[in-house]
């Protein structure tokens, strides 16, 4: 077995990639890439089922997992049975160094929706959590002040990247390798003794799983990992997002697969409603959502799947998260920055009422507010994982659009465009993590954007103004917001925003829905040697940037 690294060494990039921690991520690609393959294949094929009519629906083959109460989940790692503010942030020094000094309970180090996964920022992402673990991060800013961590920081808990992706810049036998293992085999070969030294444990999210069989195969990486460097079986901690829809159907079963190293369900709420648009992009005008701002978490499948995941998780002993509320209290708009905190304290205390632990904010200004939010619930507890709530949900009650207000807009249209726009042309730059007008956008909100224009041209959805959404129409709508947006002149700005155009046009107007737009954008904008920077892609290289086996034919997600 050959591995290269195919990625730019920069400054301290050795102490990550040493040849013993890229040997221990490669064991783990070669034990598990071939189900790895046949997970995504199988991804594919309910997407090409559902697309075709076939309704989601809990499983029967495991009706007992479900319908057994005597099974709960592993009793919370050291460090985690705190929850209730959760601050998530890219893997960045500055973001690393304030998330420590935030007094949140956890920071969570993203590696996924924050991050453009671009070499340098997976592996600096990397340096900065080994310096973390260690109490030896800090920050120098421009005007040369230094600032460190603290003494008693958050525990840490890593998102590593989803299923779908992979690492072109690490091969093994000319094979690039899977994402997550990258991600995941890298920070617990560097960190888990020392984290376990330090009193906490090597925990982590895991995102867009999509069925319990993806939770089974990260259970089964997290056996070998701990094996491979003599940890003792249960020592990891792993809380699942549920943010698609096929997954809530198997909320009981993903922990129960994981339930030696399970912690929690996070209701990852942007991917979530990403998921619903993807599943249903190609079914009936009854699935089609509406403009973007529209879908809150009182909408009601909304509801459902947040009241099913709390009684799920308390059943099994597991923590209940909240999502990330969106708005982003910046401190150039003063009135903006109260509404913002005024949202995120209604949000966070209605999520406390419905039986949710904790939360995720993704800015150190709102952690005080969350705090005190779950407060106004928990009082003095540091969680209420105890309080069993009975959930009466169906699985229509998480499909069906009834009760939800279905308007789209010209608005809408042109807001989702110019967001795309505004947020991919920062991806292509490095940046995976954007607030725009006072919102925080990443991967999972843009998503969103992305695969709302796809649906309603698809469906030549009507706007409430009067016409149809047809391709001339976001033709028009993304001409006009490019030559806004690009109004300055800039070489760089604007080839940054032609590149924004192209992953846009390409995962929202082609016949294809991709799955994911962050494969295409990977291969095509963010590695060290881009796959063929000028020209079209063709089939085969989209195939390729979404691991789809050249015999299939088959796409990720809807088969068009
Ligand atoms: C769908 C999901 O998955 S959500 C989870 C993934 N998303 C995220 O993690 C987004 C996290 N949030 C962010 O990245 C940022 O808040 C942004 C990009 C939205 C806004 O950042 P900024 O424009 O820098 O905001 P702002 O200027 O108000 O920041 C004030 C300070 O707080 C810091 N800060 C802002 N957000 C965070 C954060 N999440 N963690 C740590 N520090 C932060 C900034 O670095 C800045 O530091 P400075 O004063 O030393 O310059
Ligand atoms: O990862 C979180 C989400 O909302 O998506
Ligand atoms: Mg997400």
């Amino acid at each position: 077995m050959t591995t290269t690294i195919r990625g730019t060494m920069h400054p301290r990039f050795e102490t990550i990639l040493t040849p013993e921690a890229v040997a221990f991520v490669a064991a783990l690609d070669g034990a598990f890439a071939g189900r790895r393959a046949e997970l995504l294949q199988a991804r594919r094929d309910r997407a090409r089922r559902i697309s075709a009519g076939e309704d989601l629906d809990f499983l029967p083959e495991t009706k007992n997992i479900r319908n057994d109460p005597s099974w709960t989940v592993a009793a919370p790692g050291p460090g985690l049975t705190d929850r209730r503010c959760e601050l998530v942030s890219p893997a960045t020094r500055k973001m690393g160094v304030h998330a420590q000094r935030s007094g949140a309970q956890v920071w969570l180090a993203d590696l996924e929706d924050a991050t453009a996964p671009s070499w340098s920022n997976v592996i600096s992402g990397q340096v900065n959590l080994y310096d973390a673990v260690r109490g030896q991060l800090e920050y120098t800013d421009e005007d040369g002040v230094t600032e460190q961590g603290q003494l008693n920081p958050p525990t840490i808990i890593m998102r590593p990247r989803g299923w779908h992706l992979c690492e072109k810049h690490i091969a093994v036998d000319g094979r690039p390798i899977s994402a997550s293992l990258v991600d995941f085999g890298l920070y617990f070969f560097h960190n888990a003794k020392a984290l376990i030294e330090g009193g906490a444990g090597p925990y982590f999210y895991l995102p867009k799983v999509e069925s319990h069989l993806e939770a089974r195969l990260w259970n089964d990486v997290f056996v070998m990992a701990q094996d491979l460097l003599g940890i003792p079986q249960g020592t990891i901690r792993a809380t699942v997002l549920i943010e698609t829809l096929t997954a809530a159907f198997e909320m009981d079963e993903i922990l129960y697969e994981l339930r030696e190293h399970a912690s929690g369900l996070n209701a990852g709420r942007w991917d979530y409603i990403f998921s619903y648009i993807r599943t249903f992009a190609q079914r009936g005008d009854e699935f089609v959502l509406p403009d973007r701002d529209r879908v809150t978490m009182t909408t009601p499948f909304m509801r459902s799947y947040t009241q099913l995941l709390v009684a799920t998780c308390h059943k099994r002993g597991a923590h209940a998260i909240g999502g990330p509320a969106a708005v982003n209290p910046t401190r150039q708009d003063e009135d903006g920055r109260h509404r913002a905190l005024a949202q995120v304290r209604a949000e966070k205390e209605r999520e406390a009422a419905e039986g949710f632990d904790g939360s995720w904010v993704a800015h150190p200004a709102v952690v005080e507010t969350c705090l005190t939010a779950y407060a106004t619930v928990l009082g003095d507890r540091s969680c209420q994982r105890d309080v069993r709530r009975i959930a009466d949900v169906t699985a229509r009650d998480l499909v069906s659009l009834e009760g939800t207000q279905r308007t789209i807009t010209l608005q809408g249209v042109r807001t989702n465009v110019s967001v795309a726009l505004r947020y991919l042309a920062s991806w292509v730059d490095g940046t995976g993590a954007v607030a725009i007008d006072n919102l925080m956008e990443d991967a999972a909100t843009v998503e969103i954007s992305r695969a709302q224009l796809w649906q309603w041209l698809h469906h030549r959805s009507q706007l409430a103004e009067g016409p149809q959404v047809t391709k001339d129409l976001l033709e028009r709508v993304i001409e006009e917001e490019m030559a806004h947006l690009t109004r300055s002149g800039d070489a760089g700005e604007t080839a940054r925003y032609e590149a924004a155009r192209d992953i846009l046009t390409q995962v929202a107007l082609d016949d294809y829905l991709p799955g994911f737009f962050t494969n295409y954008g990977y291969v095509r904008y963010l590695t060290d040697r881009p796959l063929r920077m000028k020209g079209a892609l063709t089939p085969d290289d989209l195939r390729q940037s979404e691991q789809v086996p050249a015999t299939t034919g088959a796409t990720n997600g809807s088969a068009a």
